[in-house]
């Protein structure tokens, strides 16, 4: 059976996977660099490509020499001018903050949205290229992750039409750069990324599989978006429509059959194939807010994650009335404003450090409820995303949620890849967890968010 190498490009790491048969032989994750502020927030194309080349050479000689297919999720929104410094401005940078804010009271800014499908937010290429245009040569490439990867494997600056669904300049119904936008932003077509198919196949250059040890013959495989790729991967592993996937960011999705776009709502609608289109709201504020509470409370613990279950059952639900608003990343569905912080509420001298952990993951979680509300209200959910790791959270998102949940370790974009060019059958068994709703704690979690939206909606109208 033919050997597959899945690699995913993530926020913070690249990550790889060697498949067959529905099998991982291969398994390993390599951190990706941020830099930058608060406001500005990029990763380094030279030093990613760098990365990517050690991370592929790391797989054993045996596996190498056996691929057949390589394929490539990649984060979304991303935007690198392509000149010497390749700097690629990631999804959390918030440089056009100001340009989007001004864009949403043109005319346009309805038809822009019906048209490509993404929020008018600061996140999309299309926002950054507004905010950018005029600090870069006229005529530069604009490119991102994907056409960085797949010109270095294939000589060519490709882009799917998934992760192009994600830029704000696709036209999602036509399946092409959208030219009145093009039109707007005076670039173009020839400055963005070649348009093909998510499962399109092209032929590696003969130096890469020189240089990595493949055949001489592999083919490479568009690939698509890695919230698209785990949305596909949960619904094909567990038959559920609705997905969750609590990353570094968070996004609770659909899979459709149709574009259902909301201006109102700006939920994002994204391409998958020509029979499928993945809609959904994201949040900024993910296992992000986990990893920041790791580093502010865990250290006098061996291991934060590891002792999680233990600060949930020695704590009650609620935190002793603290509540965590986790908006430490400014937030985007259903607020989409920058103008935002985080903070306790109610802290008081009886809350102590595990109490806090645990308003802070119930913040998280109810701050996601909502968006559950919002895209797959009453639904079962598959979940996804390195957060979900600690099993009693998703115990505990299916008592925030009332939603039955789903995880299965192949929710993830590497198994979307595999899914997309297989269409393998699966084992019966439709996930290996499946975390049931306490009718009881979900009462209570009722109560309590009811409070915390009312609260946070008040708090917002202040502003
Ligand atoms: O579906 C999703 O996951 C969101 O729409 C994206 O905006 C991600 O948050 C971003 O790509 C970071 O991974």
């Amino acid at each position: 059976m033919a050997v597959f190498l899945g690699i995913d490009i993530g926020t913070t790491a690249i990550k790889i996977g060697v498949i067959q048969s529905n099998q991982v032989l291969y398994a390993s994750e390599h951190r990706l660099q941020t830099y930058g502020d608060d406001t500005v927030k990029y990763q380094k194309g030279h030093e990613l490509l760098m990365t990517l080349s050690e991370a592929v050479l790391a797989i054993p000689n045996v596996f190498r020499q056996q691929v057949e297919t390589i394929s490539f999720s990649t984060a979304m929104h991303s935007l690198m001018p392509d000149d010497e410094s390749k700097k690629i401005f990631l999804w959390s940078d918030f440089q056009a903050a100001i340009a989007i804010e001004a864009f949403k009271k043109t005319n346009e800014a309805p038809s822009f949205y019906e048209i490509s499908g993404t929020p008018l937010h600061a996140m999309s290429p299309f926002a950054k290229i507004l905010a950018l245009r005029s600090e870069y040569p006229q005529d530069i490439h604009w490119y991102g992750i994907k056409e960085l990867v797949l010109q270095y494997f294939t000589g060519k600056p490709l882009i799917d039409y998934s992760t192009a669904s994600a830029t704000g300049l696709f036209d999602i119904h036509k399946r092409q750069w959208s030219k009145a936008i093009l039109t707007y932003l005076k670039i173009e077509e020839a400055q963005l990324g070649e348009l093909v198919d998510p499962t399109q196949l092209v032929e590696a250059l003969p130096e890469i599989c020189q240089k990595f040890g493949f055949k001489t013959s592999v083919s490479i495989m568009a690939g698509a978006s890695d919230g698209v790729l785990a949305a596909y991967a949960s619904f094909y592993r567990t038959g559920r429509t609705a997905s969750l996937t609590i990353g570094t960011s968070a996004a609770v999705r659909q899979v459709t059959r149709s574009a259902k776009l909301n201006y109102k709502k700006q939920n994002f609608c994204y391409y998958l194939n020509e029979h499928y289109y993945v809609c959904g709201a994201p949040s900024n504020n993910g296992g992000c807010i986990l990893s920041w509470a790791a580093e502010q409370f865990g250290k006098e613990s061996l291991d934060f994650f590891a002792n999680l279950p233990d600060i949930l059952a020695q704590t009650e639900i609620g935190a002793k009335n603290l509540r965590f608003w986790p908006f430490l990343n400014g937030e985007r569905a259903p607020y989409w404003s920058n103008d935002i912080a985080g903070g306790f509420q109610d802290l008081t001298l009886q809350h102590q450090r595990k109490d806090m952990i645990r308003s802070i993951i119930e913040g998280l979680l109810l701050n996601v409820a909502r968006l559950v509300k919002l895209v797959a209200p009453n639904e079962e959910l598959s979940i996804s995303g390195g957060f979900f790791q600690t099993a009693v959270l998703g115990e505990l998102a299916a008592d925030i949620f009332g939603s039955t949940c789903y995880y299965a370790v192949e929710n993830e974009p590497i198994f979307g890849l595999y899914y997309l060019l297989e269409q393998p059958e699966l084992p019966k068994e439709k996930a290996k967890q499946i975390f049931r709703v306490n009718q009881a704690n979900y009462n209570k979690y009722q109560a309590i968010s009811k409070k915390y939206f009312e609260e946070i909606d008040q708090l917002l109208a202040q502003k």
